[in-house]
């Protein structure tokens, strides 16, 4: 059985006139670590609020631990965990409170599921007088997660909880994913950072409302069709645009101090040529090199497959 499952998932909002999510099919398999990698509006939180039964899809089904999220709404509340985008903590409670208020609310108690979130909590019990709205993201983060785990969940289901984290929390984070994965727990995570994309088993990439692939991190890297070189010279910004106008080019797109770069097919042409037409627009200190292409390079490419048109 799988964990989650949708299928041809659709949802408009402003009466039909805000196409957020269209026909979105996926399933992620019991005790994965699964992400849904998707920037911001692509759709992740109405799809989240669909699976955890707060909001109604237009069209299509879907169900979490085998029950489907409109008929047995009542026993997906039970077998999920959900931590929302935006925090859901009580800031005038202090940390312990929070947690025995959600255990309250699933009529059990922080000693009943104590070994669940002990690792976690362990972190944040030195503190557990102090009020939620006075902690740190991290810190906060991490009181998500305990309360999202309080009732012992089947399926976690986590939206973007490390958005705005600092980089140490959010690798404290996904370490404490993959050690809550190996208590059996499926795990459904979204998130607009494309580095955390390879720490999922599998991934779904989403734009504007529809999956452009579902497979694991390497096979998505594997997949990318065509050769990519990154350029620098001394201006950049120059460079970019010269390249956007060379005919050879297919895509070129800023990436880090990089440019990213890809040729059209059965253009014969190669780095060669690359450095001869910079040199020609008088790039002097021209640097260019082939490179691996990664998550991200997939997805603006996958992005540029699906309207048809080149990134310049
Ligand atoms: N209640 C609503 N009413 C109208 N439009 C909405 C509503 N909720 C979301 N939208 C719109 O639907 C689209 C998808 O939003 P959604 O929140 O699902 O995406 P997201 O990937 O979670 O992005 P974000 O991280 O910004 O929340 C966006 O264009 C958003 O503005």
């Amino acid at each position: 059985m799988n964990a989650v499952e949708l299928h041809k998932i659709s949802k408009t909002y402003d009466k039909g006139k805000l196409r957020a999510v269209h026909e979105v099919s996926f399933k992620v398999k019991k005790g994965e670590l699964f992400g849904l990698i998707g920037s911001d509006g692509a759709g992740k939180t109405s799809l989240f609020r669909i699976l955890t039964t707060v909001l109604l899809a237009d069209s299509g089904s879907a169900t979490v631990a085998g029950f489907d999220v409109v008929k047995d709404y009542q026993q997906i509340r039970n077998r999920v965990g959900y931590m929302p985008g935006k925090f859901s903590l009580y800031q005038d409670l202090t940390i312990k409170e929070n947690l025995e208020f959600f255990a309250a609310i699933f009529g059990t108690t922080i000693d009943e599921n104590y070994e669940l979130i002990k690792d976690i909590y362990d972190q944040i019990k030195p503190f557990s007088d102090r009020r939620a709205g006075k902690l740190s993201g991290g810190m906060k983060q991490k009181l998500a997660l305990c309360c999202a785990l309080i009732h012992k969940p089947e399926v976690l289901l986590l939206d973007e909880p490390t958005t705005g984290v600092d980089v140490v929390s959010r690798k404290e984070f996904w370490a404490m994913l993959k050690a809550l994965k190996e208590k059996g727990i499926t795990i459904l995570v979204s998130t607009p950072y494309m580095d955390e994309a390879n720490l999922c088993e599998r991934i779904a990439l989403i734009q504007n409302g529809e999956i452009m692939s579902v497979d694991t991190p390497e096979n998505i890297i594997k997949s990318f069709p065509t050769t990519l070189f990154a350029a620098k010279s001394e201006n950049i910004y120059k460079l970019l645009n010269d390249f956007r106008s060379d005919a050879k080019v297919d895509s070129c797109y800023a990436f880090g101090e990089f440019l990213h770069i890809t040729l059209k097919e059965n253009g014969g042409s190669d780095i060669e040529d690359l450095k001869e037409f910079a040199a020609q627009k008088g790039h002097n200190d021209i640097f260019i090199q082939q490179i691996t292409p990664g998550i991200e390079d997939s997805f603006i490419r996958l992005m540029q497959e699906k309207t048809q048109k080149p990134t310049h």
